[in-house]
């Protein structure tokens, strides 16, 4: 396979504040403008995938994260997209580099936005997953699957 076929690794957070969690709408300038995603970006050489959301959540939101468990990991044509549970550690975004709508929902109310096609799976997990289950792997404390987060990331994504 030529390397450009190769799946673009991506990590985006699934920020968990109150009863809700935060959609971001790309902006104009944007690929893929008007979908709605969870924030993130690509993972750059000698990164950890922790340390690569971390950064992406700074550069385009201005907010320090604490970045939880992953919740899901699925490749989408040419997007290898690794959703992560995340709490604030500061202030919420007040606005963004690459979006131009941010809104906080419950996770039952995502399904009426516009996703791009990668986060549809990570969608559907979350509108399956008990509200404590979510917050609990935000935190860190608990995983909503069996496999430790950095095992999970080690293995072939589905
Ligand atoms: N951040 C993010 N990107 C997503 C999601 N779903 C999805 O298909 N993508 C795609 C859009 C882009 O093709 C790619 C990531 O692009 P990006 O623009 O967010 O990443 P970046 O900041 O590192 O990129 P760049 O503009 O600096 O090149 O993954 C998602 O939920 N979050």
């Amino acid at each position: 396979m030529p390397a450009s076929a190769l799946p673009v690794v991506v990590v985006a957070a699934v920020i968990v504040r109150g009863d809700a969690v935060l959609a971001c709408r790309r902006a104009a300038h944007k690929d893929a403008a008007g979908r709605w995603e969870f924030p993130g970006g690509k993972v750059e050489a000698g990164e950890t995938p922790q340390g690569a959301l971390a950064r992406e959540l700074r550069e385009e939101l201005g907010v320090d994260v604490r970045v939880g468990a992953l919740l899901d990991r699925t490749v989408t044509g040419t997007v290898d997209l690794a959703c992560y549970g995340a709490t604030l550690a500061g202030p919420p975004p007040a606005s963004s580099t690459d979006h131009d709508a941010l809104e906080w929902r419950r996770p039952g109310a995502l399904a009426g936005l516009d996703w791009a096609p990668a986060d549809l799976p990570v969608v559907a997990v979350l509108a399956a997953l008990p509200w404590a289950e979510l917050t609990a792997a935000a935190s860190g404390a608990g995983r909503p699957t069996d496999e430790a987060t950095d095992e999970a990331m080690d293995e072939e994504p589905r």
